[in-house]
């Protein structure tokens, strides 16, 4: 924790009289890239290309369009050695970089789910501290494990892009930089709160990609989903297509995933045997390719009641079809058959995300085997087309948008996401939070509003509602995951004893709820509680008293009769 703390001093904007960067320079953006291994960082050997530690940051550090040297070395405080910068983007806005090694660094064909596990970890440590994260691998496996992370991070509200390269970084004619550098910038500047997967000028959800080829510098394809966002000439996000969490509850990542699932492909004359042998214990699910639109022989008989049994013992089986393009559909009678026999029909998902959506919902302890089986017919992350039963009301339903954003006195130039922003780049949800008006917030939040979202001056919803001092709304967002950045802890301890001081305790309530720290020191090296003492006011004192007794909890405080 130490270790983060110091990290995030040093990124912050300098301390107090300290010039925080090169003057007029742009906001800084905070990115993780965890460096996992995969031939973007590779090396010729005896053996064949093999993944080559403590070379990356070097070498990254010599390509200008990697690294904006000047600018590093202008910078007060100065960045740490394993933090780099991009040169200013089109959107002004300075990407700032740390790559954290894994060890060891693998190709992904030895990856496992340990490995996946490995990175949902560092993703939950250092959630907080940056504002992206961007994760480098090996391109065989990298849609399993998109798809894998894309399930076990619960409740994402920040972009995670993986990415890697088909040729190494470190040779004349690569696809290394470019990827990373896309990466860097849809990580950085906008707030895509998705498991993505960026290669060759395009943005995918990454549990709807497949490696389609292994010879080509657009190595994969999102078959049934358009991408996310193309940067061709001009960045475009296809805002009607992110995923949006709709949730107020807090990020985690759960790693403890069922490895005793597996894949088994039909194929004319499969034995009865050979699929009896596959669906012994210990298996738990497998997902089984059929033919075309979800279709097996329903001529025979024992391959029938093979499954059948299977089913019968509780085993799972998720249909998905061998075709690139397309979905498992009831139109054949031999794909109904497989229905007849307890086999759950996987829309149109790739193998890859039905693997890890079995390996996620198997895994989870407090659910049935039924609702397992419910769950996987379920839209969990985008990772399904379902067909949607019922009328509700539409996020892309553009008449029911603009009236809301009239409602907020915001001017919505996109139609259908309500994270849209006006010129100022505040989003509903800014001004909402600015409002104190808490049913609004909770209703942009369920509807997939973001908390992340930044204006043109870097202030998110929560630091609006630390300074209307909106302290339901500060508790709410504080429970979706907002939390205070670099930016907003500049200077924190000064106006801590500031407010201290002037003995408002509504004020150092608001910081408090927020997350600030309340012993951090002011310019004169004094706490907020030491200012309160030489002030002596009751309120003041009494209001640091049940801090320090721990008698103030966040949520008491929120939702309880205290008042001001
Ligand atoms: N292009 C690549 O990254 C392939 C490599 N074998 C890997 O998956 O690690």
């Amino acid at each position: 924790m130490e270790a983060v703390r110091a990290l995030g001093k040093a990124l912050s904007c300098g301390g107090a009289g300290r010039s925080p960067e090169p003057r007029g320079a742009a906001a800084e953006e905070r990115v993780l890239v965890i460096n996992t291994g995969g031939t973007i960082g590779m090396v010729a050997e005896s053996g064949g290309l093999a993944p080559e530690p403590n070379k990356l940051v070097k070498a990254l550090k010599k390509m200008p369009m990697l690294h904006d040297k000047a600018y590093a070395q202008e910078r007060v405080p100065e960045f740490p050695d394993d933090t780099l910068v991009l040169p200013l983007s089109k959107q002004n806005k300075r990407i700032v970089y740390t790559i954290k090694e894994l060890s060891p660094l693998l190709d992904s064909s030895n990856m496992t789910p340990d490995d996946w596990a490995k990175i949902a970890k560092h993703l939950q440590k250092y959630y907080e501290h940056y504002d992206g994260f961007v994760i480098l691998h090996g391109t065989d496996t990298m849609a399993y494990t998109a798809s894998a992370l894309s399930f076990m991070c619960e409740n994402l509200g920040k972009t995670v892009v993986l990415t890697g390269s088909q040729v190494p970084i470190y040779e004349l004619r690569n696809d290394g930089r470019a990827n990373l550098l896309g990466a860097l910038l849809f990580a950085g500047q906008f707030v895509i709160p998705e498991v993505c997967l960026y290669f060759y000028h395009k943005l995918y959800r990454g549990n709807r990609v497949t490696k389609v080829d292994a010879g080509s510098f657009s190595a994969f394809c999102s078959p049934n989903l358009p991408p996310l966002a193309n940067a061709e000439v001009d960045i475009t996000v296809n805002w009607e297509t992110v995923w949006r969490a709709n949730t107020t509850e807090k990020f985690r990542v759960h790693t403890n995933m069922n490895t005793n699932v597996a894949l088994l492909r039909i194929f004319p004359g499969i034995t009865a045997a050979a699929v009896k042998a596959f669906l012994q214990p210990p298996i738990e699910g497998i997902v089984l390719e059929t033919y075309g639109s979800g279709n097996a022989p329903n001529n025979r008989e024992d391959l029938l009641e093979e499954l059948k049994k299977a089913t019968d013992q509780k085993v799972v089986i998720l249909n998905c079809t061998q075709c690139l393009r397309g979905t498992v559909t009831p139109v054949y009678a031999t794909g109904q058959t497989l229905t007849a026999v307890g086999v759950i029909p996987g829309s149109d998902m790739t193998p890859e995300a039905a693997l890890a959506k079995l390996s996620y919902v198997l895994s989870k302890t407090d659910i049935s085997w039924e609702e397992k089986r419910e769950k996987l017919g379920e839209n969990l992350r985008g990772e399904m087309t379902v067909v949607p039963t019922g009328a509700k009301i539409s996020l892309t339903n553009s008449k029911f948008i603009q009236v809301l954003a009239k409602f907020l006195a915001t001017s919505c130039k996109e139609d259908g996401n309500l994270s849209c922003e006006d010129y100022d780049g505040r989003t509903p949800l800014h001004v909402a939070s600015s409002e104190g008006h808490l049913p609004l917030v909770e209703y942009l939040l369920k509807s997939g509003a973001t908390v992340y979202a930044k204006d043109r001056y870097g202030t998110t919803p929560l630091m609006n509602a630390v300074k209307f001092r909106h302290m339901k709304v500060i508790q709410l967002l504080r429970d979706t995951g907002a939390h205070l950045s670099n930016q907003d802890l500049q200077n924190i301890g000064t106006e801590l004893c500031r407010l201290a001081a002037n003995g408002d305790v509504e004020g150092l309530y608001a910081w408090y709820l927020a997350g600030a720290d309340m012993e951090e020191t002011g310019y004169d090296g004094r706490t907020p509680l030491q200012v309160a003492e030489t002030k002596g006011n009751s309120e003041l004192l009494n209001f640091f008293d049940q801090w320090k007794t721990k008698k103030v909890r966040e949520d008491e405080y929120a939702r309880s009769e205290y008042q001001f």
